[in-house]
């Protein structure tokens, strides 16, 4: 399959291009530069100006087994909601994106849902698969970074692991690049920063009703 051009756009702007022969030979797929610089600042500047409260501090697992375990990870996450314009226009283009994998890939994505999440200075989140093979209806994450002038010695690298437990990819989070990977196959963690990390994490589904299991949506 060759597909090379694709039209996804955030606010009238294009995209920059996903590898989808990448994705599909390796499970994983990074873009730098994914949006427009100035959407990418703007979306920075919206994270760090929102009020505490718009802020929860995040939890594993998902309804009754739900817990807050800050020996894991420590961010605090804000889930994006459509009726918020500037929200809403990440969850249009991470749709289209939705579309354009169906298209390509026939992975049958039902739905999508993400937040924000910061990670303070001193926060990781330790090794872990976002699902379980047959346990969940996450099937594929998404991670797309917001930070500005991210360096080496900042740290908050997301460490991408192998089946053997090598590491396939330590991704710096620098602003507008944007990760993909399938969520039951690739055991990750973000390493302790040094500054202020802000990402947007996010998961396509299948349809609960049509995989038979029971996920409720946090
Ligand atoms: O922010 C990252 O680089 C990854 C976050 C993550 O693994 C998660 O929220 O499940
Ligand atoms: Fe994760």
């Amino acid at each position: 399959m060759t597909t090379h051009s694709h039209a996804l756009s955030f606010a009238g702007f294009d995209t920059a291009t996903i590898d989808i022969e990448h994705f599909i030979s390796h499970g994983y797929v990074i873009v730098p530069n994914f949006l427009e610089r100035q959407h990418c600042l703007d979306l920075y500047h919206y994270a760090v100006d929102l009020p505490p409260p718009a802020w929860q501090q995040a939890g594993i697992g998902r309804a009754e087994n739900y817990t807050t375990n800050t020996a894991v990870r420590q961010d605090r996450i804000r889930w994006l909601n459509s009726d918020a314009p500037y929200e809403n226009a990440y969850l249009q283009l991470m749709d289209q994106l939705r579309t354009l994998i169906n298209r390509e890939l026939f992975m049958g994505l039902f739905d999508y849902e993400c937040h924000l999440a910061h990670y303070p200075p001193g926060a990781f989140y330790r090794k872990h698969l976002d699902a379980f093979k047959g346990r969940s209806n996450r099937i594929l994450t998404t991670v797309f970074y917001l930070n500005p002038e991210w360096q080496e010695h900042d740290g908050g690298q997301l460490v991408i692991y192998g089946d053997r437990g090598q590491v396939l990819e330590t991704v710096l989070p620098e602003a507008g690049k944007l990760v993909l990977f399938l969520s039951d196959v690739f055991v990750h963690e973000v390493l302790t920063g040094l500054r202020d990390r802000y990402s947007i994490t996010g998961w396509y589904r299948l349809n609960a009703s049509v995989s038979g299991i029971v996920d409720p949506t946090r």
